[in-house]
């Protein structure tokens, strides 16, 4: 049985946490988390962590006991230093409160790229996790921000992504809200659609390792996929129905675009893959998958594939990591470009403040 941690930091972090949780319970009543238990298959923990009261308290379906609040603090406005402050000066107590939980194999640490909280403490969270648990593989998953929201929140993505990578994070799976905020008109829907969206990936690639499988992907597979490319990648998904013609065309569906949380040409770009094929056994030809996902190989390199037998139409996983993401350089270039913007804002205001004041340089108030 895997042991599975999965952390939900900042704001962000902790919604997409909350609709794991609600998934997990299997519905959609608040109550739910009062008397049912999670249906995991294997031992996950989960924790939200936050610097802000109030966004621990918004969440619907995580127990208080899986609430941590960062004592002192109310939020860190977007500031990575606060943040990263923050951090160390109640290192121990938040360590504590994950070590408690016991050992695992595998940690989910799940942030905004952009905010303050999450994106500061999420690099230095998986730092101190790979000290303390020696074999442990971490995945971070990152939510990168709209691009107009502001150039503090690009700078920020910009930061923390490079500060994630310089922690030896196992690997990156990628979810962009600029690429999935066509799923719904207003902000608050398309969050809620995300954080589902996120949520449902991750159980399923959960629920998967951990299943006995027709045939066998396992979390030593996952760690070679996620350590490919550049070590960040993205899921893809797709559930067939009565339309879908083929069980190809179902596994060729869940690297289309429509599936993935981050844009990606995925026979271009991506490094490895992993296929996951859940269903029923009549819908379940293994070789009608084998060389479906043997084509996909020649164009990726190196594809495992899984098959688990699970009442159902077939629903297929993808998880991939990318050899290019130009997507991302874009946000770095638009990034350098809102620090520059920042700084001679600052340069000018600074100095349009010392023109006002030079008026007043020689002279003293008189009454
Ligand atoms: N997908 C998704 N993105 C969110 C959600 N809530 C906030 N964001 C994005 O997260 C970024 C802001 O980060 P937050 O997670 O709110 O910030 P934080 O880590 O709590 O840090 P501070 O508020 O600065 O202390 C923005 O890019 C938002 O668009 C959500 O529920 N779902």
């Amino acid at each position: 049985m895997l042991n599975v941690l999965m952390l939900g930091i900042g704001q962000c972090g902790n919604r997409i946490l909350d609709a794991v949780n609600r998934q997990s319970f299997g519905g959609s009543s608040k109550l739910s988390k009062y008397y049912s238990r999670q249906k995991f298959p294997s031992r996950v923990e989960t924790l939200a962590i936050n610097t802000a009261v109030n966004d621990l308290k918004e969440l619907k379906f995580t127990a208080a006991k899986d609430r941590f609040h960062v004592p002192n603090l109310h939020g860190v406005g977007a500031n990575r230093s606060l943040g990263k402050q923050g951090f160390w000066d109640n290192r121990e107590m938040i360590m504590e409160e994950i070590e408690k939980r016991g050992d695992f194999d595998v940690a989910f640490v799940m942030t905004s790229a952009s905010g303050g909280t999450g994106s500061s403490f999420a690099p230095l969270v998986i730092h101190e996790l790979k000290n303390r648990y020696k074999n442990i593989t971490i995945v971070a998953v990152i939510v990168l921000p709209f691009r107009e929201e502001g150039s503090i929140y690009l700078q920020n993505a910009a930061f923390s992504m490079r500060d994630i990578m310089e922690v030896d994070c196992d690997g990156i799976i990628l979810v962009d809200n600029q690429y999935l905020k066509r799923l719904s008109g207003d902000i608050k829907t398309a969050y809620d659609r995300i954080n589902e969206m996120v949520a449902e990936r991750i159980l399923f690639l959960i629920e998967s390792l951990d299943s006995e499988m027709l045939s066998v992907t396992d979390l030593g597979d996952f760690k070679t996929v996620m350590r490919g490319g550049l070590r960040m990648g993205t899921l893809g998904f797709f559930e067939a129905d009565k339309k879908t013609p083929t069980l190809t065309s179902a596994i060729e569906g869940s690297i289309k675009p429509g599936g993935l949380l981050y844009p990606a040409e995925v026979y271009e770009d991506a490094a490895r893959a992993m296929i996951i094929i859940q269903g029923s056994r009549e819908y379940l030809d293994v070789d009608e998958i084998t060389k479906a996902v043997e084509k996909l190989s020649t164009k990726m390199g190196q594809v495992f594939k899984g098959i688990v037998i699970k009442k159902g139409r077939p629903k297929v996983l993808s998880v991939f990591t990318l050899a290019q993401v130009p997507d991302l350089e874009l946000l770095y270039s638009q990034a350098a470009q809102a620090i520059q913007d920042e700084k001679s804002r600052k340069t000018k205001a600074k100095k349009q403040l010392d023109d006002a004041f030079a008026y007043i340089e020689d002279l003293e108030e008189v009454y």
